[in-house]
């Protein structure tokens, strides 16, 4: 049967295309980027800033006791009670807050507040107010860690940009909120990254997890290395304990232009609409909050051609970040030939009347930007799979965009597959509660760590 889809559309997607060739380019730079930032002489100027997380201890199931979360990174905001009774008892209360827009870009000072204000009304709702309880803050921003419990913010991402953050320990900032207040009693213990506690989590449950993966609004990952090669931990010599978690923060790779090669122009004009233009070039080419704006982006470029949609431009769709990736997932979950979700989609958008040509050419799009971010994604595992050079390993992931994506899974674990040395095994689990038991169980390690007077 010949393709439904214009030529016009096959054209404009052949960027996104990543052959294996142009991959394996991918694992070799990124290789380069990592080792850079694990040196502590290149680090300084490392794009891939392979920070050092202070997390040395993977749970061994021993951990107890009650501890509060707070979980800031992206979309969502909240507060959580976790209560670990055994291995297989753990308990978690969970708040949503509604997180107002206007704070991501507000004063530093503002949001700390805020987070102190949900977080005493999530106590007193939780008759915990009295009890002085530890709390894991998972702060998903890049942050050079100076201890478990210091963290300074290198950059804000994922759209927020608030004011008097950037250079200052964020755990003081919420400590001092929380103090401020003084309505509830509160030891912030411990700053975690949520690709840690997705790690801590599924290594709760899998053992042989060494790797945190998240795919959500942004990307990152974190693995355990050895303590000896995290040069950039003042005690990598002496230290006792024989592993470290380093937190990648693989979204900066490709900030230093080693990324052009699979770029593409619609992604040059995502970095020109986003608060942080030049940064986080490997995270804007995968991850949720930037994939539905590419896919817009070419649907409009094929609009004003007059090759999709009857070149109609009065549409929804024609205001920037109308098309959420959650579309994406929508549209590739269609069967062949059947178009029920992307109609409630074309819907939403407003677009009527649309052909079927239209539906396979936005399918197309689509699956061109989905297969991209799996491909990079692949590419970052399996360099951090050599770099580790183990031949079994099990991947903690977590993100909407790995959740719910129809065919994220197979296309991760078919590109590794393709890309590692014969006789690595690995296994991709989803991580449940990273931000809830992930957060308890770094708490746990701090507590525990905390030299006793
Ligand atoms: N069904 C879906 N398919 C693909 N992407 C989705 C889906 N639902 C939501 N998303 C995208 O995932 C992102 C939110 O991811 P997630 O729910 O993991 O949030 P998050 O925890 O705030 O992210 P992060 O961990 O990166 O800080 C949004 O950019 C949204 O567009």
């Amino acid at each position: 049967m010949p393709s439904l889809v214009n030529p016009e559309v096959e054209m404009a997607v052949k960027g996104f295309i990543l052959d294996q060739e142009k991959m394996a380019e991918v694992v070799e730079r990124m290789t380069k980027e990592m080792k850079m930032g694990l040196a502590k002489d290149t680090h300084p100027r490392a794009v891939i800033k392979c920070f050092v997380t202070y997390v040395q201890d993977l749970p061994t199931g021993k951990e107890r006791g009650k501890y509060l979360a707070l979980d800031l990174g992206g979309s969502n905001f909240r507060v959580l009670l976790v209560t670990l009774n055994s291995d297989s008892d753990v308990e978690t209360i969970s708040k949503s807050f509604e997180f107002p827009k206007s704070l991501m870009s507000g004063s530093g000072k503002a949001l700390f507040d805020f987070l102190a204000e949900c977080l005493s009304e999530f106590c007193i709702e939780n008759g915990v107010q009295d009890e002085t309880l530890p709390l894991g803050f998972t702060f998903s921003f890049p942050c050079q860690q100076q201890g478990l419990s210091k963290g300074i913010l290198v950059a804000w991402t994922k759209g927020f940009s608030c004011e008097g953050v950037v250079g200052k320990n964020v755990v003081t900032l919420l400590q001092e909120a929380i103090d401020r207040r003084g309505d509830v009693k509160i030891n912030t213990v411990a700053i975690l990254n949520d690709t840690v506690g997705t790690l801590m989590s599924c290594a709760h449950s899998h053992k042989n997890c060494r790797i945190g993966l998240i795919v959500g609004t942004g990307s990152n990952a974190c693995y355990v290395e050895k303590t000896v090669n995290a040069e950039c931990f003042e005690g990598y010599q002496t230290s006792p304990k024989p592993s470290m978690i380093i937190n990648c923060e693989w979204g900066a790779f490709g900030d230093n232009g080693v990324l052009e090669f699979v770029r593409t122009s619609y992604d040059k004009v995502v970095d020109r609409i986003t608060p942080n233009p030049g940064r986080q070039t490997f995270e804007k080419c995968i991850s949720g909050m930037y994939m539905g704006e590419l896919v817009r982006l070419v649907v409009i470029e094929m609009i004003n051609k007059d090759v999709m949609f009857h070149g109609d431009k009065s549409q929804k769709i024609q205001k920037a970040w109308s098309f959420n990736s959650s579309y994406i997932s929508d549209i590739e979950s269609d069967p062949p030939g059947e178009y029920r979700s992307c109609n409630k989609v074309l819907n939403e958008l407003g677009i009527i009347g649309s052909q079927e040509s239209d539906k396979e050419s936005l399918k197309l799009i689509c699956e061109a930007v989905s297969s991209r971010s799996a491909k990079l994604c692949a590419c970052g595992l399996v360099t951090i799979i050599n770099k580790m050079n183990i031949n079994e390993v099990v991947i903690g992931i977590d993100g909407s965009v790995y959740r719910f994506h129809p065919k994220y899974h197979e296309m991760l674990q078919f590109h590794m597959r393709k890309l590692l040395k014969p006789g690595v095994k690995f296994e991709l689990v989803v991580s449940e509660d990273g931000s809830g038991k992930g957060a308890a169980l770094v708490a746990a390690t701090a507590v525990q760590n905390k030299p006793k007077i």
